[in-house]
């Protein structure tokens, strides 16, 4: 088989509260994470809002420790993915790949082509694709691959999402299964998947796959269970003032609450370490609102991290795509995005195509200025110092 490498996709997360503002930076830099129609854009307001967001990020922050746990776990899960495989017979090395902090993705790049491996296997861990997840580490990869002609050579494959599978469903079903039984009357505990949302955009217009892998995740998750428990699915840690995909979480639980549920087991669905999401918003800031609304028993089920059950899940899925046909990027870099049309630009006076664009561009504009206003409570006049 030669040399083979995995490489592990993730997030990254802000390891010291100094690492917040940048982090948030990187984040919002990636055109994936915030649509624009001008590129030129992009930086500036990705400065205005890490700024104006730093704030409440760094404490929510705060209350986990001071710092995201991610670095931490993904090392651990992929020292336990490189020994599990080792044990395989598969002398694999296992690199990870974070998008927005350390270790960077370029890193990992040139770690991969240091150590002159035969095959890499590419594996984000996200279950579900998304085009702000797995979509964007995987276009910052193809860019990699054109600007380096070693790494463009590398014999390589792509895993795109990987939530249909049997052992991770199997584990999924097992921790759920551990935490109902410990409810008083495990039966009468309504179950509630809280996956991370994304703007309705990405679904209905950029035709990201990702509610509809989110919804196929949950119904084989129950399937697998087997248990007569209800179940719910809401999205939680919305950003900005466009709308994300709903129920809203905290919405959701106030109207269960309202039902008359009172025991309830949320299940954090589209990431496999704990992160600020789960620690923060769903420990600290949902619990409280949840029980406020009249849950007595509250409930989360762990993330997956090192499960032994996941891991040797994710072993296996590294020896079957070895043994697959291989999968590019540019085929999963899903879905390609459309070229903007625009009509020539000649310009004609009266209700004219050319007057309708131009129209708006100028909507667009004023539209984002309003983002800034409200994403920072001040208006970009204000910010530029001239008010
Ligand atoms: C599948 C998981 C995730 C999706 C989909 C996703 C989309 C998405 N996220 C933001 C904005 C933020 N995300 C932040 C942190 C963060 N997000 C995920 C996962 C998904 N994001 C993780 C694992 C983390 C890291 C958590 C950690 O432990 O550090 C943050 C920063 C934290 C905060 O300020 O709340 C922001 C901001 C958008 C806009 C988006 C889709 C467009
Ligand atoms: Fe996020
Ligand atoms: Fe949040």
């Amino acid at each position: 088989m030669g040399r083979v490498g995995v490489l592990l996709l993730n997030l990254g997360g802000p390891e010291r509260i100094e690492d917040v503002r940048p982090f948030l930076f990187n984040l919002f830099s990636d055109p994936e994470i915030i649509r624009l129609p001008f590129p030129w854009l992009q930086k500036p307001l990705a400065w205005f809002i890490s700024l104006s967001r730093s704030r409440r990020s760094e404490a929510n922050y705060q209350l986990i420790g001071g710092g995201s746990p991610l670095r931490r776990i993904t090392q651990e899960q992929a020292t336990a993915l490189q020994e599990t495989l080792h044990r395989c017979d598969i002398d694999a090395t296992v690199y990870i790949g974070m998008r927005y902090w350390h270790p960077f993705t370029e890193e990992a790049v040139a770690r991969i082509k240091r150590d002159r491996l035969d095959r890499l296997v590419i594996l984000p861990l996200y279950p579900q694709f998304s085009i702000s997840t797995s979509g964007s580490s995987f276009r910052l990869l193809e860019l990699l691959r054109q600007q380096d002609e070693g790494f463009r050579h590398l014999d390589y494959t792509v895993v795109p999402s990987w939530y249909r599978r049997p052992g991770y469903l199997k584990t999924m079903a097992e921790l759920i299964a551990q935490e109902l039984d410990r409810h008083p009357n495990p039966d009468q505990v309504h179950v509630f998947f809280s996956a991370h949302g994304v703007p309705v955009s990405y679904v209905e217009e950029a035709g990201d796959p990702y509610q509809r892998e989110i919804e196929d995740c949950t119904r084989r998750i129950m399937d697998t269970l087997q248990r007569p428990n209800p179940y719910t699915l809401a999205y939680q840690s919305r950003v900005g003032p466009v709308e994300w995909l709903k129920p809203y979480t905290e919405a959701a639980m106030e109207d269960l609450a309202a039902r008359g549920v009172r025991d309830l087991l949320v299940v954090p669905i589209s990431f496999v370490s704990e992160h600020i999401e789960t620690l923060q918003e769903l420990d600290i800031e949902f619990r409280e609102q949840a029980e406020e609304a009249g849950i007595e028993n509250f409930s989360r089920v762990p993330a997956l991290n090192t499960h032994p059950g996941f891991i040797q899940d994710l072993a296996e899925l590294v020896q079957e795509s070895l043994e697959s046909p291989s999968l590019t990027l540019e085929e999963v870099i899903h879905p390609p995005r459309r070229a903007k049309m625009y009509p020539q630009e000649r310009w004609e006076w009266g209700i004219t195509t050319m007057a309708e664009v131009w129209n708006g561009r100028l909507a667009m504009v004023g539209f984002i200025a309003l983002l800034v206003e409200m994403l920072s409570g001040h208006g970009p006049l204000h910010l530029a110092g001239l008010l």
